[in-house]
């Protein structure tokens, strides 16, 4: 079953290990990022559905490593994150300044008062969560090896749309394309392996979570004649008819036990992309998929035992004009053109598209044993309570553009050629109220120095004479 995947046995390491290395990545494995990510034990917990919400059996997880992958909804749970540990007084390894040397491998000592620490209960941190490109061997340096692991992945057609438009500078590929379609036409045009910033411009979630890339082989950047086999049929959450936000992803040609496109064709062996996915399996506990963003919610709300209202926040780092491209790509009806760039784009990112349908299929198999009544009961009342939320809290009741937020603490960060959106308050909320949807509201950057300045006060020694002055109370 999809569960024994989870077994990190010795045997399929063996095999997987025989394959890898005939096709030259023997190195790369016994360099350092592929462990294990339990010592010794080998078995990761297994995941089981709690049983209900009047049965509180568990207790909420509160050592977590949230891999923020780029581009795919990640500030949103982020912003979840922050809010839950600021409000629980957990301690955040905190990068320097804001991303962990990214895009080199995470590293340890770039955690901001990392010690070396050789015991798991003596680990200090509670939550790891900015943007990093994972190494599991240097996470464990930090974090304990039963910390809760989770990411979010996204549709590689959606996600390139994204990363053109914001590291249009960024990426020497994408600067010389005059558009995302011109690029996916042909990318060989514009973009070189290695080129500066090219991470971005091709397996930009496949990059993030640290896997090796097999050799530089032939890839058609082509349309595959027929773009069928490539359409992911992804449901939208709504005005589908009853029951239909729950049917798994399938493909149109019924191949979605293979994408045969990328996978054999393009790489020989299937079993480096497959041995990438089990790998992955075995050490993280979730995964979420953007275009289910609640349903992922609710899943980790559950995962963790944490209540609903932790999980419940606003959308974060959308850039303006997203929201009309994101209901064009899931609609059955999207023009020609939008379709073709869809297919190129995601068989130019052939190593995130088998990542996404993978994970895709994962998430629905827990929606499976979760009770699909049951999640779209939650569902339903997160976003409920979401509405409520944005209704008490957010001026307009939605993200704004920029030019609307004057409050610094509020803006967020200005990058890429298209605005980032975000919230002004309402105003006259009482205190309490003001500090809760401030919390929802506080972009990542300004989030993280509020917790770096809780967690690293700085330190005032006042000179003697103004000590004098001072009151004796
Ligand atoms: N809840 C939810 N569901 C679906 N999509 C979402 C969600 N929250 C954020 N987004 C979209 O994710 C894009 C931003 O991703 P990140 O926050 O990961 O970007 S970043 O790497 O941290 O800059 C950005 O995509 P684009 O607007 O297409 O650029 C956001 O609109």
């Amino acid at each position: 079953t999809a569960w024994t995947m989870r077994l990190w046995r010795p045997g399929s390491l063996g095999v997987a290990l025989g394959v890898f290395m005939t096709i030259g990545f023997g190195l790369q494995l016994l360099r350092g990022p592929f462990q294990k990510r339990l010592p010794g034990l080998q078995l990761r917990q297994s995941w089981v559905p709690s049983l209900g919400p009047t049965v509180k059996s568990c207790l909420p997880r509160q050592r977590l490593v949230f891999l923020k992958t780029h581009k795919s909804g990640s500030s949103s749970v982020l912003n979840l994150l922050h809010r839950y540990g600021d409000q629980q007084g957990l301690r955040f390894a905190l990068p320097t300044h804001y991303q962990f040397g990214y895009p080199k491998l995470f590293q340890a000592s770039k955690v901001k008062g990392y010690h070396p620490q050789s015991s798991d209960t003596k680990k200090p941190f509670h939550i790891l969560c900015h943007h990093m490109r994972f190494n599991l061997k240097e996470v464990l340096q930090v974090m304990p090896s039963d910390s809760f692991f989770f990411s979010i992945v996204r549709d590689p057609a959606a996600l390139a749309r994204s990363a053109f438009s914001y590291y249009k500078s960024a990426s020497s590929a994408f600067r010389k394309a005059p558009s995302l379609a011109a690029f996916l036409s042909n990318p060989r045009a514009f973009y070189s392996p290695g080129g500066r910033g090219n991470h971005y411009a091709r397996n930009l979630l496949w990059f993030d979570f640290g896997l090796p890339f097999p050799p530089e082989t032939r890839v058609s950047p082509h349309l595959p004649r027929d773009p069928n086999p490539l359409q992911l049929h992804i449901v939208p959450s709504s005005g589908a008819g009853p029951g239909s936000l729950f049917q798994p992803m399938t493909t149109v040609a019924n191949s979605h036990e293979q994408p045969a496109s990328f996978a054999s064709s393009d790489f020989g062996p299937s079993s480096f992309i497959q041995w990438g996915l089990a790998w992955l399996d075995s050490v993280f506990d979730l995964v979420m998929v953007a275009e289910y963003f609640d349903e992922s919610l609710v899943l980790l709300a559950d995962a963790l035992c944490w209540s609903l209202d932790d999980v419940v926040g606003f959308m974060h780092n959308a850039q303006a004009g997203s929201k009309q491209r994101l209901s064009a790509v899931n609609q059955s009806t999207v023009k020609g053109e939008d379709q073709q760039l869809t297919a190129r784009a995601r068989a130019w990112n052939n190593l995130d598209w088998a990542l996404y349908t993978h994970f895709n299929r994962s998430l629905w198999a827990r929606i499976e044993q979760y009770g699909q009544s049951r999640l779209q009961r939650a569902v339903a009342e997160l976003r409920a309570r979401r509405e409520a939320l944005a209704k008490r809290c957010l001026m307009g009741g939605e993200a704004l553009d920029p030019k609307y937020i004057t409050d610094g603490r509020l803006r967020p960060f200005q990058f890429g050629s298209a605005k980032v959106l975000g919230y002004v308050l309402q105003n006259g909320l009482s205190q309490k109220d003001r500090e809760e949807c401030e919390r929802l509201a506080t972009p990542e950057l300004q989030y993280k120095d509020k917790l770096d300045a809780k967690q690293f006060p700085p330190t005032v020694s006042l000179p003697l004479k103004t000590s004098r002055l001072l009151p004796p109370y």
